[in-house]
């Protein structure tokens, strides 16, 4: 197995920002990789950076500037005011206006936008950032616990290099945000694999496949509850495998959102951690320079998990690490059994069901082929 040259995006800071009481987005998440990474000594095997925090102008080449200096400076007191009673900018209580809310975002994007510099740079084979993949956020206001799309911004800094970028979300929500900002080029290919059908954000049908140019270039693979590591495999390998075929990107961006494992607090997939890491192996074996990031992922000891575990695909070494969680400040997180695992539960794979599965890939890799 060829050893990678990874870098490793890590703001300190993140950690300590909090989206409030009762809300399931917990940027924890990402200190406790950072821990368990630093306790299976995996730090010293990557270049491990703190990137500059994106400033509001460079938000502003995907979001307006009205929306960023709306977010420079809303605060918990001025929320209601300044988003006219939670009709503009903030909706919802999907996306409150915590304390830090611009600086944890300027965090996440700084890293992505980082990432992609060091991949242009040829410095790295894969860059990695946790506190990024925020998929929903749109040009002029947040959605689904997105406020900036570091995406947007990582993919945007990558095409002032290369041609192609393929964008892979294995988030179980819909990559609208993505999709929709690059719905219709055709030097980004957006492809998101997501449960559809009554849940957020309500989008990603197969019928929708990009526009003018773009036509043909935004794939989605709607799922249904229960979907297994069999199942995934069996629609991730041939779609992607074909998307790079026939688009042959310079570089990938794989959004790994982890609300896609088994028993996430709202999630609806039944994956395993071998099961989602699968899916960073299939690319990593591609040997395209790439970009791991975060997103979704509400059951925070799996999240964590996961993205441990990733970051050992990244390196190459995953059968090396040994299961048995070393101490760490969290340890006590992962009783009763302290594993690097996360188990399959008794689910039903709806998507076995009068053969959807099949029809969706069909679909899928009779879209991609039509490019050719
Ligand atoms: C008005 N309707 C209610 C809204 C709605 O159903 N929103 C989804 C949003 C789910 C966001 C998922 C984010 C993500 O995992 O895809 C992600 C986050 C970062 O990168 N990716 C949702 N909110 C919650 C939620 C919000 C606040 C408190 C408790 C909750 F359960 C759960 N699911 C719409
Ligand atoms: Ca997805
Ligand atoms: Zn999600």
């Amino acid at each position: 197995m060829p050893r990678r040259r990874v870098s490793y995006y890590y703001d300190p800071d993140v950690g300590a920002y909090s989206y409030g009481l009762g809300h399931p987005m917990k940027p924890l998440r990402m200190r406790i990789t950072h821990e368990l990474l630093t306790a299976y000594d995996m730090l010293e095997k990557m270049d491990v950076l703190r990137a500059e925090r994106a400033t509001p102008e460079a938000m502003t080449s995907f979001h307006t500037d009205e929306y960023i200096h709306f977010l420079a400076r809303v605060t918990p007191d001025t929320a209601e005011e300044l988003t006219y009673n939670g009709t503009r900018f903030l909706v919802g209580d999907d996306n409150p206006a915590f304390e830090g809310v611009f600086e944890f975002c300027s965090i996440s994007a700084g890293g992505t936008i980082a990432a992609a510099k060091r991949i242009t740079s040829g410095a790295a084979d894969i860059s990695i950032n946790w506190a990024g993949g925020l998929h929903h956020a749109k040009k002029r206001e947040a959605s689904g616990f997105c406020y900036i799309n570091d995406i947007v911004l990582g993919i945007l800094e990558l095409l002032r290099t290369y041609p192609r970028v393929l964008y892979i979300d294995i988030d179980c929500h819909h990559g609208d945000g993505v999709e929709e900002a690059f719905y219709t080029t055709d030097r980004v290919m957006t492809c998101s694999f997501h449960k559809f059908g009554e849940y957020f954000p309500g989008t990603g049908t197969q019928e929708d496949r990009g526009k003018g140019k773009g036509t043909g270039y935004a794939i989605n693979v709607p799922l249904k509850d229960g979907l297994n590591d069999d199942s995934l495999r069996s629609i991730y390998e041939p779609v992607i495998a074909r998307a790079v075929d026939v688009f042959q990107p310079s570089v990938i961006v794989l959004q790994c959102g982890a609300d896609s494992l088994a028993g996430d607090k709202l999630g609806c997939f039944n994956v395993t951690m071998q099961g989602h890491a699968h899916c960073v192996r299939f690319v990593r074996d591609m040997n395209i320079p790439f970009i791991l990031l975060g997103g979704g992922g509400y059951t925070v000891k799996n999240t964590s998990r996961t993205w441990v575990y990733e970051t050992a695909c990244a390196l190459g070494i995953e059968n090396d690490i040994d299961l048995n969680l070393p101490w760490n400040e969290f340890f006590d997180w992962f009783g009763p059994r302290y594993r690097l695992e996360v188990a399959e539960n008794n689910m039903e794979d709806t998507n076995l069901k009068d053969g959807s599965l099949d029809r969706v890939r069909e679909a899928a890799l009779q879209q991609i082929s039509e490019l050719q």
